[in-house]
């Protein structure tokens, strides 16, 4: 895809950041486990948060693709720094800016200028893959809503301020409406606790966390009505996040964009047997391989980038962004581990790269849509068939019957 000249220029300003901070917080961060508020800073005075952001509201009205262009460079050194640009321009902050009225959006503007990166609250602890079948309530009193239950794996609980949190919606009579997404700011909205943070394996000065809710009461102003309504609002906010998929497939071609880098370095200095180990076929066929799949995962993710859903929707085309993010992220730990393997024993230190970014990587099949369930989307679309999850989901099909009915 052929990018502009104000996309290239962006592109660069984004790799002169990251190549100035990042590659020295990349590590520090790690070891520290601290969300860099450094960075934030350092973002926000870039205007790296909020690009989507319409310009009317203080942003620039960029695009997905802009976003991704700067999430790649930002990833080569540093994961954390990357996510935190996807969920300042894509997930919730895109869904408030398509869905919201006119001061939600302004509100939510107005924290992410400021630097914080909002939160998106699907995951429970027995609603992963079947997110649809969550249990957190939102039961209307009047003319508000109050939200009890438990959402688990939030990244940035405990740092973020706005929160966007799906629940299942009932009216006084206790009847079901279907589901809805909620606003809530840390901060202001009591009933909103952090329970627990996860140990978790890479990413680490990202917090993840287990969320509470318990009366958390949610004014008029705070509910994110998607446009068809509750009873289709799951499908609506989940479109939304279409966006946040191509941004964490962007992540992981951009830890493997890192790694290849290193790896390319690497080869052409390390010496054995006299000679550079680059000079070596074995190796040489693993970095054209590297760098195959790195093109075709780039590729892929600026197309789904660039590319809108159907009826004119704001947000990629799904299929688009399940195929993008499930090549690219296996595509990176492949990537990853390979370029680990050409260091040798230094690959495997935690005083090089390499491991930091194999431990990173390797999230990227699971959060956001495991590779699994995103693939029964694209089978979905491929055969034109619906395909729940659910055992009694499932009519076989008759003979020659009409499989459509599945
Ligand atoms: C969608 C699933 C939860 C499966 O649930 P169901 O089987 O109950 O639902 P479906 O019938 O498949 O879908 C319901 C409805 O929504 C439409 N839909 C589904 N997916 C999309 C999509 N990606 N884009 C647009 N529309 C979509 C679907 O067509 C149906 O509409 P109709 O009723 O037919 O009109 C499950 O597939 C799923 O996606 N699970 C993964 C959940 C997930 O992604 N969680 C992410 C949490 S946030 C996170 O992890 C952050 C990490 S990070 O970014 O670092
Ligand atoms: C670092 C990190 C950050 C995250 N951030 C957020 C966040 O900010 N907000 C949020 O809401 N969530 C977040 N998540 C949660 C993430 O979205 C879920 O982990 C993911 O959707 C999978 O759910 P699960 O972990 O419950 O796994 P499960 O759904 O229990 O899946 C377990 C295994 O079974 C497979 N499986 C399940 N169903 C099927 C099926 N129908 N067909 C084939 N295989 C299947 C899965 O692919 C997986 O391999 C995050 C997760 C991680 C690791």
């Amino acid at each position: 895809m052929e990018l502009s000249s104000r996309q290239l220029a962006l592109k660069e300003r984004a790799a002169a950041f990251s190549n100035g901070l990042l590659r020295k917080r990349g590590a520090e961060i790690d070891q520290s486990r601290e969300y860099p508020w450094d960075v934030v800073e350092a973002l926000k005075a870039e205007r790296f948060m909020g690009m989507t952001i319409p310009e009317q509201y203080g942003g620039q009205g960029g695009s997905f693709l802009d976003t991704v262009l700067v999430i790649e460079e930002m990833a080569r050194a540093c994961t954390v720094s990357a996510r935190i640009v996807v969920e300042a321009n894509m997930g919730a902050i895109s869904t408030v800016m398509a869905y919201g009225t006119d001061a939600q959006r302004r509100r939510a503007a107005e924290l992410v200028l400021a630097g914080d990166k909002p939160a998106i609250c699907i995951t429970e602890p027995d609603a992963g893959s079947d997110a649809s079948g969550m249990k957190t309530r939102a039961d209307k009193r009047g003319n508000r809503y109050v939200l009890n239950g438990r959402k688990h794996w939030i990244t940035g609980a405990g740092v973020s301020r706005l929160h966007l949190i799906f629940a299942r919606v009932f009216d006084e009579g206790g009847e079901e409406l279907g589901i809805g997404g909620f606003l809530a700011v840390r901060g202001e909205a009591e009933g909103l606790r952090m329970s627990k943070r996860e140990t978790t394996m890479g990413l680490c000065g990202m917090p993840e966390g287990e969320l509470v809710f318990e009366d958390l009461e949610i004014t008029p102003d705070m509910v994110l009505l998607p446009p068809s309504g509750f009873r289709r609002g799951f499908a609506d906010l989940i479109n939304a996040y279409n966006s946040q998929r191509v941004g964490a497939g962007t992540v992981a071609m951009g830890i493997a964009a890192g790694a290849l880098e290193h790896a390319i370095g690497w080869v052409k200095t390390r010496e054995q047997f006299g000679r550079p180990i680059g000079e070596f076929q074995g190796l040489q066929w693993m970095l054209a391989d590297m760098q195959t799949q790195l093109t075709a995962s780039r590729l892929m993710l600026h197309a789904a980038a660039a590319s809108r859903g159907p009826g004119g929707s704001a947000f990629p085309d799904p299929t688009l962004a399940a195929q993008a993010k499930i090549f690219a992220s296996e595509a990176a730990i492949k990537i990853v581990n390979d370029a680990l393997q050409m260091f040798g024993a230094r690959g495997y230190s935690r005083d090089f790269p390499l491991e930091r970014m194999a431990r990173d990587v390797r999230m990227f099949t699971i959060g956001g849509g495991t590779a699994q369930v995103l693939r029964t989307l694209v089978a979905s679309k491929v055969l034109g068939w619906k395909l729940p999850q659910t055992r009694d989901g499932y009519v076989m099909p008759a003979p020659d019957g009409d499989r459509d009915q599945r």
